[in-house]
């Protein structure tokens, strides 16, 4: 090697280094863990696990706070031979993300029948004590865990979920074999390959310019209004699902949107949710309810979508019989809080 080499290769051992930060790294590790079965293996070592029971996580209580906890892969192979478990039932937990220091999270389901260990669901009274939790279902959990957790723990049951409804080729009937990580499962007999799957759901804030548009179903908790929504219909774009899931819900047509943000949801299934602003035509805002799909919906004026966003307790508000406004997770919420603090926010031609 001459000299220059070793100073250019030097130079760009150093200029890797300090281009790709920690975000890329952490990203390009998962995709290996995704891609390479051995790889994924071997991440379990030093790894930790987060558990469940059939689809429930396990929780902790210190002091006031929950937290979910993980274990390493020692505890986990003692937890399941003290059960009388075979650790072949590790092979079925799936990656869901890692630390910045690269030590890789799963998680695994302690109550679903599994397709690698005969022996099915594990005493769950039993398992909380020996645990010292509680596996709480996860809509309770989520309002009890920070921001990160919450969000890990969801992409972790809708995993779970997926994996658990997708065990047998829809072609074949024969059982299909997941990967390492759980990012796909293959057919053996035709090599059809399955990915994990979520549906579009469209969130819609619809605006008249001074009041914003806010609905129920009669499955919502009582008193909760929220934006509308809808599943996306196969060949649709973003754009014609709001028109239609206005159209179709409250009879009105969308004249400008706007897209917020997005997020996923693991209720009932997996969904991701794509949240929108929309304006409709002045002069056209009769709502005319679709009451196969709400209950109710109507106009609500800025005051009193501020005054239920400073609410912040469902349960006072219902005594008092006033309407309150879905959670801060819920990306209903960040659409409503967006639209207080900005009513007139421009929105582009649907
Ligand atoms: N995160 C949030 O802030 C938030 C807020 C509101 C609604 N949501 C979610 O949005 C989802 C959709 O809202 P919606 O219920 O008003 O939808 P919707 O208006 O499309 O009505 C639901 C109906 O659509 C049909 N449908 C079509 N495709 C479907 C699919 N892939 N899965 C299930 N049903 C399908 C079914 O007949 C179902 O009864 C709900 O599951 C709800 O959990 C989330
Ligand atoms: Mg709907």
């Amino acid at each position: 090697m001459s000299l220059y080499c070793g100073i250019a290769c030097r130079r760009k051992s150093f200029w890797s280094y300090r281009l790709l930060s920690t975000y890329v790294t952490k990203s390009r590790y998962l995709f290996e863990l995704k891609e390479d079965d051995d790889a994924c293996k071997k991440a379990q070592q030093t790894g930790a696990f987060y558990l469940f029971h059939s689809l429930a996580p396990l929780l902790q209580k210190s002091e006031h706070q929950y937290q979910a906890p993980k274990h390493s892969l020692l505890e986990l192979e003692r937890l399941l031979a003290k059960f009388g478990q075979d650790t072949q039932r590790i092979e079925d937990s799936v990656l869901i993300g890692c630390s910045e220091q690269h030590e890789a999270w799963f998680a695994l389901d302690l109550g679903l029948n599994s397709s690698s260990s005969i022996n099915a669901s594990l005493q769950k009274p039993e398992m909380e004590t020996e645990l010292k939790g509680s596996f709480m279902e996860l809509r309770k959990a989520l309002f009890q865990l920070n921001t990160k957790d919450a969000s890990l723990l969801s992409t972790a049951q809708a995993l779970l979920r997926w994996h658990d409804s997708h065990q047998f080729c829809s072609r074949s009937g024969q059982p299909t074999k997941k990967n390492m990580a759980g990012s796909k499962r293959v057919c053996p007999s035709n090599k059809i390959i399955y990915y994990p799957q979520m549906a579009p759901v469209v969130i819609t804030l619809v605006s008249d310019g001074t009041r914003c548009l806010l609905a129920r179903q009669s499955s919502f908790p009582k008193g909760m209004y929220s934006a509308l929504a809808g599943f996306c219909d196969i060949g649709e774009s973003l754009e014609e699902a709001v028109r239609r899931e206005v159209a179709e819900e409250v009879g009105l047509e969308v004249e400008r949107l706007q897209y917020s943000a997005s997020q996923h949801w693991p209720f009932p299934n997996s969904s991701l949710m794509i949240a929108c602003h929309a304006t409709v035509k002045s002069g056209q805002t009769e709502i005319q309810v679709n009451l196969r799909e709400l209950e109710a919906a109507g106009w609500f004026s800025h005051d009193e979508v501020a005054t239920a966003l400073r609410r912040n307790n469902p349960y006072t508000q219902q005594q008092n019989g006033t309407f309150w406004l879905p959670p801060k997770l819920a990306i209903a919420h960040q659409l409503i809080k967006e639209w207080v603090e900005k009513p007139n926010c421009s929105t582009l031609p649907a």
